[in-house]
């Protein structure tokens, strides 16, 4: 099948690629990671946003906590940034326990698992991150394991193997994935509380960017958390890393303060515009827009105009455009919505020339008639 027929919903942006080197991409970098930690919520409370998330962790964690009992399995889905580390910490704190973090490709081996599950404590959350990923014997083993808290260790090779069992402490295991759909039924039904992650509002990227200024000691007024909270692209990490770069700006260039000015000319630096598109996502608009009347055009001619690799179009730079209903991937390629003209300050060819007027399969009526 030609890729170019996709049209459904985009994939998260991958861990690897040339997402991970963004100042916009959700997947954590160096620089992420080491001031983190010291900017995660510690408890429900101070969790931003994810409002019925919250309500309903809340409900689970407290009746686990009266019964004194270990809570439940938790699946949290969503895309990178949005905050499932920061959750499974939280449902660690809240249940007074310890937290062991891992994730799918680090257990290659069912063995792997079984060392981990082995020396749990009772009631530790184990954190498995990207659990979509786990080799398929580890993910049996772990069938067993969260239902009845037992695993059978595989001793010998061939027909003189031997399955021992091993009892295992009440555990809870906090599984994160970015691609729900991608779990074996059997593996979902296993998680008694399941939550999906939406990106945030604007309103609740704000309160993130003050509570960082805050823990980070930098003066930020409310219209300058405003104006990077609009390009965020709905993620808290995001939020937090732009956040870093305004910043060093305000005090390379200013006296400290962030402010609306100072947000604005800041990004403006790194490329990221009024709505957190980057050069690349604005470079692949532009190409649809100027070189092909808005499409419909194929991906791989698309990526050959940018100068990009397709996957890069498709897998770092297509997904936030989709979400904002700039670009749409239809059977016959991508077409620009009449907002991305908006957006770019172009105007829409008239007439029945443009692509985008005359694409196909119920594309015809993007620009109204
Ligand atoms: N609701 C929130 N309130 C405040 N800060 C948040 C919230 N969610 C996430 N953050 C911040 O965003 C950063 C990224 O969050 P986190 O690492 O939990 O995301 P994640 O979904 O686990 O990402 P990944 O899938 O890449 O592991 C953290 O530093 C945290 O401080």
């Amino acid at each position: 099948m030609n890729r170019d027929d996709t049209t459904d919903t985009p994939a998260a942006e991958g861990p690897a690629g040339p997402a991970a080197e963004r100042l916009v991409g959700s997947v954590a970098d160096r620089d992420d990671q080491a001031v983190e930690a010291a900017l995660r919520p510690k408890d429900l409370d101070e969790f931003i946003g994810q409002e019925k998330v919250r309500e309903q962790l809340d409900l689970v964690l407290r009746a686990a906590r009266a019964r004194g009992a270990t809570a439940d399995h938790v699946l949290l889905s969503g895309a990178p940034g949005l905050g499932k580390t920061t959750l499974s910490m939280i449902i660690a704190a809240e249940m007074g326990a310890p937290i062991r973090i891992t994730s799918g490709p680090a257990i290659q081996h069912a063995g792997d698992l079984a060392a981990i599950l082995s020396s749990l404590q009772e009631g530790e959350v184990l954190f498995l991150d990207e659990i979509h990923r786990m080799s398929r014997p580890a993910e049996e083993m772990l069938y067993m394991a969260m239902e009845d808290f037992r695993v059978d260790v595989i001793v010998g090779k061939g027909p003189g193997a031997t399955a021992i069992p091993l009892e295992l402490p009440p555990f809870t295991l906090v599984g994160a994935t970015t691609r729900a759909g991608l779990l074996p039924p059997p593996l979902r039904d296993r998680f008694g509380f399941t939550a999906h992650m939406e990106y945030y509002e604007p309103a609740e990227l704000q309160r993130v960017i003050h509570r960082s200024a805050s823990l980070l000691d930098v003066e930020i007024d409310p219209d300058g958390a405003a104006e990077i909270a609009g390009r965020s692209r709905g993620t808290p990490r995001i939020a937090n890393r732009l956040l870093r770069r305004v910043r060093d700006y305000a005090q390379v260039k200013a006296d400290g303060v962030i402010t609306r000015e100072i947000s604005a000319a800041a990004l403006g630096v790194y490329e990221v515009d009024g709505r957190g598109l980057d050069r690349l996502d604005r470079a692949v608009l532009e190409a649809l827009l100027k070189l092909f009347g808005g499409g419909p055009v194929g991906l791989s001619t698309l990526a050959v105009a940018v100068g990009e690799e397709r996957e890069t179009v498709e897998e770092v730079a297509e997904p936030f455009l989709v979400r904002e209903g700039l670009l749409a991937r239809t059977p016959r390629g991508r077409v620009a919505t009449p907002a991305a003209w908006v957006h770019l300050g172009l105007t829409a060819p008239t007439g029945g020339g443009s692509g985008a007027r005359t694409g196909a399969n119920g594309q015809q009526d993007l620009f109204g008639t």
